[in-house]
């Protein structure tokens, strides 16, 4: 065996087949099921897109009833949940609580050893159901404050943005809330769905590997950035800060967060640059123009500095900000909007099956004895 195609971190490699979604770089476009990730954001709702990646394809408008209906009848999440999240640590981030709530969620689910179609459809509606209220509660039983059950008059983007700020959203927030959550959807394969893939391909359940996407998602090369973000951002507190203080940051070799991207090093992210827009409407009607021009400042900073492109966590960040969202809850609402590609892809893996199991380029000693 040759070790001739070893890529650091399999950078470039093509890792697995999927009809699910794809970057298309040269055309600046984030494919869907065949359509267009910005789009889509555009023009349809969250539960729409979470339709398309689950069922395959858009709903008619009564699929869509009805695949609201049934996420609204599985939202209960088990009191057994919320008492062994509260059992935490004082060390948790929101992440961990995530976490140890899927793992747990796995345990009350009957159907948790099956993988066929049907099961592992059920899992995911209920997955999808339950990801708001399991996230929005864990930052209030973090703080010591009462569980917040969702509600049915609200829409899916509205009801999780109430449950978190403990007001209902504007039309104009909850518009923002769900856009939010389109372009967080899908992304082909960053390390948190190959995460799951590559345990899902063992005929491990669904639950263990979303619970190892989380762990994933968590790290600040990937979704821990959005909220790492926004501490930059207030650290800097003043459009005049943010040059010094980046070019700073620069000099002594440390990684500005919410730039550069593996697939996007040389293109601007589509995301990024939606949510931008987001953030004028935002500021435009809640005021803080500081935090959009600081924004503007570090991306022609990073952009001139560095060549790099600002990815969807650096204009997320201020929009979870203007949404009243506590920052410890960007990372965990990243991933509950998630939750729709990664079950899509975890049954993608299932349907086709073969196990992972990549080799490695030896660099230890041989030879040796005892
Ligand atoms: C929604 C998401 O999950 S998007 C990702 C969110 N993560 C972040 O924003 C964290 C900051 N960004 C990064 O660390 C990187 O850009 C990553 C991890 C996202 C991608 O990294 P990789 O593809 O492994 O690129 P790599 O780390 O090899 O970087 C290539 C070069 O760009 C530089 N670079 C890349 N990103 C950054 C950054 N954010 N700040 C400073 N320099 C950077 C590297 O130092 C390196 O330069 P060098 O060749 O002179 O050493
Ligand atoms: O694609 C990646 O590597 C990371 C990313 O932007 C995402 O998961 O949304």
């Amino acid at each position: 065996m040759t070790d001739e195609t070893y890529k650091p971190g399999l950078e470039g490699i093509i890792a697995t087949e999927t009809a699910l979604s794809y970057l298309d770089v040269d055309h600046e476009q984030i494919v869907i099921r065949g359509y267009d990730l910005i789009e889509l954001a555009n023009t349809v709702d969250y539960i729409k897109v979470a339709h398309l990646l689950m069922e395959g394809h858009l709903p008619t408008s009564s699929e869509y009833d009805a695949f609201v209906r049934t996420l609204n009848e599985r939202q209960t999440v088990p009191d057994q949940i919320f008492s062994i999240m509260k059992s935490l640590g004082p060390q948790q981030h929101l992440m961990d609580s995530l976490r140890t709530a899927l793992s747990a969620l796995a345990t009350f689910d009957s159907s948790l050893g099956r993988l066929d179609a049907q099961s592992t459809a059920e899992q995911s509606l209920t997955l999808l159901a339950r990801m708001p209220v399991i996230v929005a509660n864990s930052y209030h039983i973090k703080n010591h404050e009462a569980i917040v059950q969702p509600r049915a008059d609200l829409g899916y983007a509205a009801n999780f943005l109430a449950m978190i700020t403990g007001s209902v959203p504007t039309p104009d927030e909850a518009q923002a809330f769900d856009q939010l959550l389109t372009v967080y959807s899908e992304h082909e394969m960053p390390n948190s769905t190959f995460t799951a893939i590559v345990i899902a391909s063992t005929l491990s359940d669904m639950y263990g590997a979303l619970v190892g996407a989380v762990a994933s998602l968590k790290g600040t090369l990937h979704g821990g950035a959005n909220e790492a973000v926004m501490h930059m951002l207030l650290e800097m507190k003043t459009p005049d800060q943010v040059a010094p203080q980046l070019l700073a940051k620069l000099a002594r070799k440390e990684r500005i967060m919410g730039f550069g991207h593996r697939v996007y090093m040389k293109k601007p992210d589509p995301r990024a640059m939606l949510m931008k827009e987001s953030l004028k409407r935002l500021v435009a009607i809640k005021g803080h123009q500081d935090l959009y021009d600081m924004c503007v400042i570090g991306e022609e900073v990073m952009q001139r500095e560095k060549g790099l492109y600002p990815n969807l966590d650096y204009y997320a960040a201020p929009v979870y900000y203007l949404l009243g969202v506590p920052i410890e809850l960007y990372t965990p609402i990243f991933f509950a909007a998630r939750t729709a590609g990664l079950v899509a892809h975890v049954r993608e893996q299932y349907e086709h099956n073969r196990l992972f199991r990549p080799r490695v380029r030896y660099t230890g000693p041989r030879g040796l004895h005892p």
